[in-house]
């Protein structure tokens, strides 16, 4: 007997691995605010509450058993902490400490990095003395504090032991003069006007060649290991994958290098906190910007559970986060390209 109904596609095999991702917490322990142009509301008590359930989420995702039990580790894409923190005595480690206790609570390793208001609460040494991996069941803060500790005290006794800079304020200058040689703003966190110029603002950054040569080693590397690379970024690249205003300084330098390097299949930001998605042209890379806590209302939620299958990522998103496929195969199906 003929049947002209299409055949439903064959069940996914379990995915290989499944991780989480959420960005932009910007925890503080104030009162709602704005952004700085007073058009989007900023929930800062209430992205605790919000990173509260992701991390419930996750962690049932960890121990639930199944196929969800692959949940192998969490991507936090900077920006953990708000800049007015700050501004009070001991309220920048109150809340890492705080942010850094929910992350504790998932049972995974937390890999994290930093975003621009990362270094407005917390100096380049200091943050170099956080570990950038939270290891599993409670260590990481643990480590965190026991680290700052012995390095106020046996360490600076012997500090010859300390990596240390002998000019530290030098790539600090340079990224200065570049944005001065691109912003005529008074206050540089101000975006110049002219087109394709907004980047050059304080608020963002760009990669400095030493990080350029490091990402392309990594990536030669995978590409002989032929492995799949999932590069995480505080500032996304991608023109069109976030609003222009929100890219790193050098973004053309990024895509040029992704593109020479066929391993990479995601490059994953952070930032704006609108959050967006594009899958290039070009390289068939999907670049893909995460929706941020801290303007996310306590109705709501942003954060991502991403299940890696041989051909395929599938995102499961939440509240404000949506679903997405993301295929491994180019030239893809039309579909895919937005
Ligand atoms: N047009 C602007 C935007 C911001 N500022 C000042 O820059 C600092 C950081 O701003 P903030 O909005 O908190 O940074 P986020 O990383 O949360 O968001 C990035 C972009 O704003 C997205 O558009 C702060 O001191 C602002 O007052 C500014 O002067 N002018």
């Amino acid at each position: 007997m003929e049947s002209s109904a299409e055949e439903p596609p064959p069940p996914l095999p379990p995915p290989l691995f499944t991780f989480g991702a959420i960005a932009d917490i910007q925890y503080a322990d104030i009162d709602d605010g704005f952004n700085y142009t007073g058009t989007r509301q900023r929930y800062y008590r209430g992205s605790l509450q919000l990173l509260r359930r992701a991390a419930d989420s996750w962690r049932s995702a960890a121990t639930g058993g199944g196929p969800a039990s692959l949940l192998r580790f969490v991507l936090q894409l900077g920006d953990i902490v708000d800049g007015f923190n700050s501004r009070q005595r001991g309220a920048s480690e109150r809340a890492l400490d705080a942010v850094l206790g929910e992350l504790d609570r998932v049972g995974v390793p937390v890999h994290h990095v930093w975003g621009n208001h990362e270094f407005y609460n917390f100096s380049r040494d200091e943050l170099m003395r956080v570990p950038a991996e939270q290891r599993a069941s409670g260590s990481g803060r643990w480590r965190w504090r026991r680290r700052r500790r012995r390095t106020r005290t046996a360490a600076h006794r012997r500090h010859l032991r300390l990596p240390f800079q002998p000019c530290p304020r030098v790539q600090y200058n340079n990224a200065l003069n570049i944005l001065k040689e691109h912003n005529s703003n008074e206050d540089l966190n101000h975006p110049p006007v002219e087109k394709g110029m907004s980047k050059f603002a304080k608020f963002n950054g760009g990669f400095s060649r030493d990080q350029l040569s490091w990402l392309d080693g990594v990536l030669s590397q995978s590409d002989d290991d032929e492995e799949r690379v999932i590069i995480v970024s505080h500032l996304p690249v991608h023109p069109l994958s976030a609003d222009p205003v929100c890219l790193a300084w050098n973004s053309e330098d990024v895509l040029a290098m992704i593109g020479a390097h066929g391993c990479v299949v995601c490059f994953m930001a952070g930032h704006d906190h609108d959050g967006g998605y594009h899958r290039d042209r070009d390289s068939g890379v999907h670049h893909l910007t995460l929706e941020g806590v801290i303007e996310t209302p306590p109705e709501s939620d942003a954060f991502a559970t991403v299940s890696v299958y041989e051909d395929r990522m599938l995102l499961k998103g939440r509240g404000r986060t949506a679903d997405r496929e993301m295929l491994f195969t180019w030239p893809p199906d039309e579909t895919q390209v937005v």
